[in-house]
Protein backbone atom coordinates (compact mmCIF):
# COMPACT_ATOMS: atom_id res chain seq x y z
CA UNK A 1 0.00 0.00 0.00
CA UNK A 2 1.21 3.39 -0.72
CA UNK A 3 1.47 6.10 1.62
CA UNK A 4 -0.82 8.19 -0.03
CA UNK A 5 -3.29 4.86 0.08
CA UNK A 6 -2.26 4.35 3.59
CA UNK A 7 -3.39 8.25 4.09
CA UNK A 8 -6.97 7.03 3.24
CA UNK A 9 -7.67 4.60 4.92
CA UNK A 10 -9.80 5.74 8.36
CA UNK A 11 -8.12 3.79 11.28
CA UNK A 12 -9.51 5.61 14.31
CA UNK A 13 -12.89 6.74 15.19
CA UNK A 14 -13.54 9.33 18.30
CA UNK A 15 -16.76 9.32 19.79
CA UNK A 16 -17.27 12.77 20.94
CA UNK A 17 -19.61 12.80 24.56
CA UNK A 18 -21.49 15.67 26.44
CA UNK A 19 -19.58 19.10 25.33
CA UNK A 20 -17.31 17.69 22.90
CA UNK A 21 -18.87 18.41 19.55
CA UNK A 22 -16.23 18.48 17.08
CA UNK A 23 -12.25 18.24 17.64
CA UNK A 24 -9.59 21.27 16.76
CA UNK A 25 -6.69 21.43 14.16
CA UNK A 26 -8.74 18.98 11.78
CA UNK A 27 -9.98 19.98 7.86
CA UNK A 28 -13.42 18.62 7.53
CA UNK A 29 -13.93 16.72 3.89
CA UNK A 30 -16.84 14.95 4.52
CA UNK A 31 -19.83 13.76 6.21
CA UNK A 32 -21.18 10.49 6.04
CA UNK A 33 -24.34 8.68 7.80
CA UNK A 34 -24.50 4.88 7.09
CA UNK A 35 -27.46 3.22 7.30
CA UNK A 36 -27.26 -0.25 9.44
CA UNK A 37 -29.37 -2.76 10.08
CA UNK A 38 -29.39 -1.21 13.80
CA UNK A 39 -30.70 1.92 12.47
CA UNK A 40 -28.62 5.38 11.17
CA UNK A 41 -26.06 6.59 13.82
CA UNK A 42 -26.65 9.19 16.68
CA UNK A 43 -25.24 12.00 13.64
CA UNK A 44 -23.23 12.34 10.71
CA UNK A 45 -20.18 10.99 10.56
CA UNK A 46 -17.20 13.47 10.19
CA UNK A 47 -14.44 12.53 8.09
CA UNK A 48 -11.46 14.70 8.93
CA UNK A 49 -8.06 15.40 7.93
CA UNK A 50 -5.17 16.44 10.72
CA UNK A 51 -2.21 18.50 9.35
CA UNK A 52 -0.12 15.22 8.31
CA UNK A 53 -2.93 14.13 6.24
CA UNK A 54 -4.18 11.15 8.40
CA UNK A 55 -7.55 11.06 8.68
CA UNK A 56 -10.16 10.48 11.45
CA UNK A 57 -13.77 10.21 11.95
CA UNK A 58 -15.59 11.87 14.47
CA UNK A 59 -19.13 11.29 15.68
CA UNK A 60 -20.93 13.29 18.29
CA UNK A 61 -22.61 10.65 20.75
CA UNK A 62 -25.58 12.69 21.73
CA UNK A 63 -26.39 13.94 17.93
CA UNK A 64 -26.51 17.36 16.69
CA UNK A 65 -27.57 19.60 19.47
CA UNK A 66 -27.63 17.11 22.09
CA UNK A 67 -30.86 15.84 21.13
CA UNK A 68 -29.99 12.23 22.35
CA UNK A 69 -30.37 11.61 26.20
CA UNK A 70 -27.79 8.63 27.62
CA UNK A 71 -30.40 6.10 27.60
CA UNK A 72 -31.65 6.58 23.85
CA UNK A 73 -28.36 6.98 22.06
CA UNK A 74 -28.51 4.16 19.04
CA UNK A 75 -25.17 2.63 20.30
CA UNK A 76 -25.87 -0.32 17.88
CA UNK A 77 -25.68 1.72 14.78
CA UNK A 78 -22.97 3.98 15.93
CA UNK A 79 -20.70 1.12 16.82
CA UNK A 80 -21.90 -1.12 13.25
CA UNK A 81 -21.43 2.70 11.58
CA UNK A 82 -17.98 3.07 12.79
CA UNK A 83 -17.17 -0.19 11.90
CA UNK A 84 -18.10 0.14 8.41
CA UNK A 85 -15.97 2.85 7.51
CA UNK A 86 -12.65 0.64 8.23
CA UNK A 87 -12.17 2.06 11.93
CA UNK A 88 -10.03 -0.36 13.70
CA UNK A 89 -9.85 1.33 17.50
CA UNK A 90 -12.47 3.93 18.96
CA UNK A 91 -11.49 6.70 21.28
CA UNK A 92 -14.30 8.05 23.39
CA UNK A 93 -14.37 10.49 25.86
CA UNK A 94 -17.08 10.82 28.16
CA UNK A 95 -18.28 13.26 31.17
CA UNK A 96 -17.92 11.70 34.44
CA UNK A 97 -18.89 12.10 37.98
CA UNK A 98 -15.79 11.61 40.61
CA UNK A 99 -16.77 9.08 43.64
CA UNK A 100 -13.21 10.08 44.90
CA UNK A 101 -11.37 13.05 46.74
CA UNK A 102 -8.96 12.11 44.81
CA UNK A 103 -9.93 12.89 41.47
CA UNK A 104 -10.94 16.06 41.22
CA UNK A 105 -13.35 18.17 38.81
CA UNK A 106 -11.18 19.21 35.61
CA UNK A 107 -8.99 15.76 36.05
CA UNK A 108 -9.21 13.21 33.63
CA UNK A 109 -9.20 9.16 34.02
CA UNK A 110 -8.34 6.32 32.24
CA UNK A 111 -10.48 3.21 33.79
CA UNK A 112 -9.39 -0.25 33.26
CA UNK A 113 -12.96 -1.99 34.53
CA UNK A 114 -16.37 -0.96 34.30
CA UNK A 115 -19.59 -2.05 37.10
CA UNK A 116 -23.00 -2.60 34.95
CA UNK A 117 -25.93 -0.67 36.16
CA UNK A 118 -28.16 -0.60 32.81
CA UNK A 119 -27.79 -4.60 32.21
CA UNK A 120 -31.06 -5.98 31.29
CA UNK A 121 -32.24 -2.45 30.07
CA UNK A 122 -30.15 -0.72 27.03
CA UNK A 123 -29.76 -3.25 23.45
CA UNK A 124 -25.72 -3.88 24.35
CA UNK A 125 -25.27 -6.74 21.63
CA UNK A 126 -25.06 -7.17 17.79
CA UNK A 127 -27.23 -11.22 18.48
CA UNK A 128 -30.16 -10.01 20.69
CA UNK A 129 -32.94 -10.61 18.45
CA UNK A 130 -31.37 -12.50 16.19
CA UNK A 131 -31.14 -16.90 16.02
CA UNK A 132 -27.79 -16.86 16.54
CA UNK A 133 -25.90 -17.38 20.04
CA UNK A 134 -22.24 -15.38 20.83
CA UNK A 135 -20.80 -14.95 24.36
CA UNK A 136 -18.04 -12.31 24.13
CA UNK A 137 -15.21 -12.00 26.79
CA UNK A 138 -15.54 -9.07 28.87
CA UNK A 139 -13.11 -9.36 31.81
CA UNK A 140 -11.14 -6.67 30.42
CA UNK A 141 -13.76 -4.49 29.05
CA UNK A 142 -11.35 -1.64 27.54
CA UNK A 143 -8.48 -2.48 25.37
CA UNK A 144 -5.49 -2.64 27.41
CA UNK A 145 -2.74 -2.42 24.72
CA UNK A 146 -4.34 1.09 23.65
CA UNK A 147 -5.14 2.13 27.07
CA UNK A 148 -1.37 1.69 28.98
CA UNK A 149 -0.67 2.98 25.32
CA UNK A 150 -2.22 6.57 25.75
CA UNK A 151 -1.22 6.72 29.32
CA UNK A 152 2.72 8.50 28.30
CA UNK A 153 0.98 11.14 25.40
CA UNK A 154 -2.14 12.03 27.51
CA UNK A 155 -0.02 12.86 30.41
CA UNK A 156 2.10 14.96 28.79
CA UNK A 157 -0.36 16.98 27.70
CA UNK A 158 -2.00 17.17 30.51
CA UNK A 159 0.59 18.26 32.37
CA UNK A 160 1.65 21.15 29.69
CA UNK A 161 -1.57 22.22 28.86
CA UNK A 162 -4.51 21.20 32.10
CA UNK A 163 -3.58 24.07 34.61
CA UNK A 164 -2.92 21.24 37.13
CA UNK A 165 -5.35 18.62 36.23
CA UNK A 166 -4.22 15.29 36.82
CA UNK A 167 -4.36 11.82 34.92
CA UNK A 168 -5.39 9.39 37.19
CA UNK A 169 -5.42 5.34 35.95
CA UNK A 170 -6.61 1.70 36.77
CA UNK A 171 -9.80 3.07 37.87
CA UNK A 172 -13.27 1.70 37.66
CA UNK A 173 -16.02 3.47 36.22
CA UNK A 174 -19.49 2.52 36.85
CA UNK A 175 -22.27 3.17 34.13
CA UNK A 176 -25.80 4.36 36.10
CA UNK A 177 -29.17 4.59 33.89
CA UNK A 178 -29.83 7.76 33.47
CA UNK A 179 -31.30 10.87 32.98
CA UNK A 180 -31.85 11.52 37.16
CA UNK A 181 -28.29 11.73 38.89
CA UNK A 182 -27.44 9.08 41.65
CA UNK A 183 -29.20 9.11 45.03
CA UNK A 184 -26.59 9.84 48.51
CA UNK A 185 -27.28 6.23 49.25
CA UNK A 186 -26.60 4.98 45.59
CA UNK A 187 -23.78 7.44 45.22
CA UNK A 188 -22.24 5.53 48.60
CA UNK A 189 -23.15 2.34 47.39
CA UNK A 190 -21.05 2.64 44.42
CA UNK A 191 -17.86 4.14 46.38
CA UNK A 192 -18.40 0.71 48.65
CA UNK A 193 -18.50 -1.55 45.44
CA UNK A 194 -15.51 -0.21 44.33
CA UNK A 195 -16.55 1.81 42.09
CA UNK A 196 -14.03 5.42 41.10
CA UNK A 197 -15.85 7.81 38.61
CA UNK A 198 -19.79 7.70 37.18
CA UNK A 199 -21.04 8.13 33.94
CA UNK A 200 -24.41 7.10 31.62
CA UNK A 201 -22.37 6.09 28.59
CA UNK A 202 -19.69 3.77 28.36
CA UNK A 203 -21.70 1.25 28.33
CA UNK A 204 -23.11 -0.83 25.78
CA UNK A 205 -20.38 0.97 23.97
CA UNK A 206 -17.28 -0.84 25.40
CA UNK A 207 -19.21 -3.91 24.85
CA UNK A 208 -20.35 -3.48 21.16
CA UNK A 209 -17.08 -2.53 20.57
CA UNK A 210 -15.85 -5.24 21.66
CA UNK A 211 -18.25 -8.16 19.67
CA UNK A 212 -17.20 -6.03 16.62
CA UNK A 213 -13.68 -6.68 17.20
CA UNK A 214 -12.93 -3.29 17.37
CA UNK A 215 -10.36 -1.54 20.15
CA UNK A 216 -11.97 0.77 22.42
CA UNK A 217 -10.32 3.03 24.86
CA UNK A 218 -11.98 6.14 27.48
CA UNK A 219 -11.00 9.50 28.54
CA UNK A 220 -13.04 10.68 31.24
CA UNK A 221 -13.34 13.88 32.18
CA UNK A 222 -14.39 14.70 35.92
CA UNK A 223 -17.24 16.92 35.97
CA UNK A 224 -18.46 16.79 39.50
CA UNK A 225 -18.41 15.16 42.89
CA UNK A 226 -21.82 13.17 42.20
CA UNK A 227 -24.19 12.57 45.44
CA UNK A 228 -21.86 11.11 48.23
CA UNK A 229 -20.50 14.00 50.09
CA UNK A 230 -21.72 14.56 53.55
CA UNK A 231 -22.38 18.27 54.00
CA UNK A 232 -22.30 19.02 49.97
CA UNK A 233 -25.04 19.90 47.74
CA UNK A 234 -25.38 17.07 45.76
CA UNK A 235 -25.07 17.13 41.69
CA UNK A 236 -26.19 19.30 39.52
CA UNK A 237 -26.53 19.67 35.49
CA UNK A 238 -25.44 23.20 36.10
CA UNK A 239 -22.22 22.10 38.50
CA UNK A 240 -21.66 19.96 35.56
CA UNK A 241 -21.76 22.26 32.61
CA UNK A 242 -19.25 24.98 34.57
CA UNK A 243 -16.52 22.66 34.30
CA UNK A 244 -17.74 20.95 30.80
CA UNK A 245 -16.35 23.62 28.69
CA UNK A 246 -12.89 23.37 30.11
CA UNK A 247 -12.70 19.63 29.77
CA UNK A 248 -13.67 19.76 26.21
CA UNK A 249 -10.90 22.66 25.28
CA UNK A 250 -8.43 20.33 27.14
CA UNK A 251 -10.20 16.66 25.09
CA UNK A 252 -9.49 18.69 21.81
CA UNK A 253 -5.98 19.37 23.11
CA UNK A 254 -5.30 16.06 23.52
CA UNK A 255 -7.14 14.64 20.80
CA UNK A 256 -4.60 17.09 17.96
CA UNK A 257 -1.84 16.11 19.83
CA UNK A 258 -1.99 12.51 19.80
CA UNK A 259 -4.44 11.44 17.10
CA UNK A 260 -1.50 11.18 14.29
CA UNK A 261 0.42 8.27 16.63
CA UNK A 262 -2.76 6.64 17.42
CA UNK A 263 -3.17 6.12 13.58
CA UNK A 264 0.09 5.09 13.20
CA UNK A 265 0.00 2.72 16.26
CA UNK A 266 -3.28 1.09 14.92
CA UNK A 267 -1.72 0.66 11.55
CA UNK A 268 0.95 -1.42 12.98
CA UNK A 269 -1.48 -3.15 15.19
CA UNK A 270 0.29 -3.91 18.33
CA UNK A 271 -1.92 -1.52 20.78
CA UNK A 272 -5.09 -4.00 19.26
CA UNK A 273 -3.62 -7.30 19.20
CA UNK A 274 -6.62 -8.40 22.12
CA UNK A 275 -9.87 -7.56 19.91
CA UNK A 276 -8.68 -8.84 16.63
CA UNK A 277 -9.86 -12.46 16.38
CA UNK A 278 -11.80 -12.48 19.77
CA UNK A 279 -15.29 -13.35 18.69
CA UNK A 280 -14.06 -16.04 16.59
CA UNK A 281 -14.95 -18.96 19.17
CA UNK A 282 -17.47 -16.38 20.54
CA UNK A 283 -20.08 -17.41 18.07
CA UNK A 284 -21.58 -20.86 19.06
CA UNK A 285 -21.08 -23.09 16.15
CA UNK A 286 -23.62 -22.66 13.13
CA UNK A 287 -27.17 -24.75 12.92
CA UNK A 288 -29.29 -24.94 10.64
CA UNK A 289 -31.33 -22.67 13.36
CA UNK A 290 -29.55 -19.92 12.36
CA UNK A 291 -31.66 -17.78 9.59
CA UNK A 292 -30.32 -16.20 6.56
CA UNK A 293 -31.72 -12.66 7.57
CA UNK A 294 -29.54 -12.89 10.94
CA UNK A 295 -26.69 -13.84 9.30
CA UNK A 296 -26.69 -11.08 6.38
CA UNK A 297 -27.07 -8.68 9.31
CA UNK A 298 -24.61 -9.95 11.09
CA UNK A 299 -22.49 -9.84 8.10
CA UNK A 300 -22.44 -5.29 8.35
CA UNK A 301 -20.79 -5.43 11.62
CA UNK A 302 -18.71 -8.58 11.58
CA UNK A 303 -17.99 -10.05 7.60
CA UNK A 304 -14.87 -11.82 8.83
CA UNK A 305 -17.15 -14.53 10.26
CA UNK A 306 -20.84 -13.91 8.08
CA UNK A 307 -21.13 -14.11 4.69
CA UNK A 308 -23.77 -12.21 2.94
CA UNK A 309 -25.29 -14.29 0.17
C1 LIG B 1 -24.31 16.22 31.10
S1 LIG B 1 -24.23 15.29 32.55
C2 LIG B 1 -24.65 13.59 32.23
C3 LIG B 1 -24.22 13.07 30.89
O1 LIG B 1 -22.83 13.41 30.70
C4 LIG B 1 -22.14 12.25 30.30
O2 LIG B 1 -22.28 12.17 28.88
P1 LIG B 1 -21.11 11.62 27.95
O3 LIG B 1 -20.71 10.30 28.53
O4 LIG B 1 -21.69 11.48 26.59
O5 LIG B 1 -20.01 12.65 28.01
C5 LIG B 1 -22.88 11.15 31.05
O6 LIG B 1 -22.56 9.86 30.56
C6 LIG B 1 -24.30 11.55 30.88
O7 LIG B 1 -24.80 11.09 29.66
N1 LIG C 1 -22.38 12.57 38.54
C1 LIG C 1 -22.58 12.03 37.34
N2 LIG C 1 -23.35 10.91 37.23
C2 LIG C 1 -23.53 10.34 36.01
N3 LIG C 1 -23.05 10.83 34.88
C3 LIG C 1 -22.32 11.95 34.95
N4 LIG C 1 -21.70 12.67 34.00
C4 LIG C 1 -21.09 13.70 34.59
N5 LIG C 1 -21.29 13.69 35.91
C5 LIG C 1 -22.04 12.59 36.17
Amino acid sequence: MSAAEAKDNVLIGVIGGSGLYHLDNLTFMKQVNPETPWGHPSSPISICALPSGTKVAFLARHGPGHAISPSAIPVRANIAALKSLGIRAILAFSAVGSLREEIAPGDFVLPSQIIDRTKGIRPCSFFEGTSIVAHASFGDPFSNKFVEWLEKPVREIIDAHGNGAKLHTGKCIICMEGPQFSTRAESKMYRAWGADIINMSVLPEAKLAREAELGYALIATSTDYDSWRENETTVTAAEVFKVLQTNANLSRTVAANILDELHEAAEEGHILTEEVGCMKYAIMPRSEKQKEEDIQKLSFVLPEYFKAN
